[in-house]
């Protein structure tokens, strides 16, 4: 696979341009500013459950997410713990504003759902401060793209928020995303957990191959390619061999819930530089324009981090489900993440 944090092509190029261009584009100049920003988003559980199979008590479940709710029990398992305003539900939502609220939330408190790379090099973040207005690295990356005489007139941080902002509302990667993790979760760990738990051992300790893998990756789109796709059969009411299948697909989901996107950034070229990168834009790629600036971006947004989850682990996913949901009952916390959270200036 190849690394989504740099941009080969405009590695060698943009070399071969400054070799040829000593005194335009000479290592003392633009070649020590930074060519390539990519910045990885985890971003977890992008819905809220329908599944009537919850416990009655749990019912907070349908309107505070699943990441909201396991902040307040990371703060109780470490005393360290800094809780992130981030709510996936505002990334995920295609708003503009609660997408740009969700950026700035990560950007705050990066834990492991925010990494930044330039030009392929991870960029340390600090934990629960203000975003650093002055954040050289960023503004060293736009004054590259836009120059010195045209130098950003907002922080380069807030560059990065309106263009991620933006690829991320009109790119459908994170709508397909929620929609899968969603569909591959129709029952929720309180309807899959009983299920496991009656399989025979040899079931259950058996993860499937690749090739079994793509065979149930094939049975879940037949399904939702079904008319009545949109209804969940009923819990009661699956044989065994479903029960089988909807286990595989929760595995499915729980690998969606943990994948990472990772969304990459680099100055449109022109055509003599790098005539090379300059085609027609493929499926989750694309060229932005700098706000307040003529200059044009390229990006691409790729997920990567998809490795199957062991069926072995739901035993513990409901455990941890349990916890955290009977820890946020007992801290009288309303959260609906359905809607916008706080938003910051
Ligand atoms: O259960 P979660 O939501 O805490 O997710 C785990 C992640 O924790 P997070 O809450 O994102 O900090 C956890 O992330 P960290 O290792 O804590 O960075 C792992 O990604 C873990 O997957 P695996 O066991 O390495 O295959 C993840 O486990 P899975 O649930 O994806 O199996
Ligand atoms: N194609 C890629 N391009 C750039 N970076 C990548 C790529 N794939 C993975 N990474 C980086 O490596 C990290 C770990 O991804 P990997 O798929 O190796 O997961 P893993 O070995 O299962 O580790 P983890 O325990 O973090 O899930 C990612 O978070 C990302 O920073």
């Amino acid at each position: 696979m190849s690394d989504h944090t740099i941009v080969p092509e405009l590695q060698i190029n943009d070399r071969a341009h400054a070799e040829s261009n000593p005194e335009t584009h000479g290592l003392e100049s633009s070649e020590s500013l930074p060519k390539v920003i990519a910045v990885e988003i985890k971003p977890k559980w992008g819905f809220l459950p329908v599944s009537p199979v919850i416990n009655p008590a749990h019912s907070v479940k349908y309107t505070t997410c699943r990441y909201c709710m396991h902040q307040h029990w990371k703060g109780r398992k470490h005393e360290h713990h800094i809780q992130s305003s981030f709510c996936p539900l505002d990334l995920y939502s295609k708003d503009p504003q609660r997408v740009r609220t969700s950026l700035k939330s990560l950007l705050r408190s990066p834990q492991n759902n925010l990494k930044l790379f330039v030009d392929g090099m991870p960029i340390m973040l600090g934990q629960g401060q203000s975003i650093d207005k002055s954040f050289s690295v960023l503004e060293s990356f736009f004054r590259r793209i836009v120059g010195e005489s045209e130098a950003p007139n907002v922080a380069g941080v807030d560059h990065l928020v309106d263009l991620l902002t933006t690829i991320i509302v009109s790119d459908s990667l994170l709508q397909m995303l929620k929609y899968h993790q969603q569909n591959l979760d129709q029952y929720d760990i309180e309807g899959i957990f009983p299920w496991y738990d009656k399989l025979e051992l040899d079931t259950k300790l058996h993860d499937p191959s690749i090739a079994e893998w793509n065979e149930i990756v094939q049975t879940y789109l037949r399904r939702i390619s079904s008319p009545d796709a949109e209804m969940p059969r009923d819990w009661a009411e699956c044989s065994l061999t479903e029960q089988l299948h909807y286990i595989y697909e929760f595995v499915l989901s729980a690998t969606l819930k943990d994948c990472s996107v990772i969304i990459t950034l680099w100055p449109e070229a022109e055509e003599d530089s790098y005539g090379r990168i300059r085609c027609d834009p493929g499926e989750g790629e694309g060229t932005i324009q700098l706000p307040s600036s003529t200059r044009l971006l390229r990006y691409k947004i790729r997920i990567v981090d998809i490795d199957p989850k062991r069926l072995g682990k739901i035993p513990s996913y409901f455990a941890l489900d349990q916890n955290i949901v009977r820890h946020f009952r007992t801290l009288n916390v309303h959260k609906d993440c359905s809607l916008q959270s706080f938003t910051f200036p």
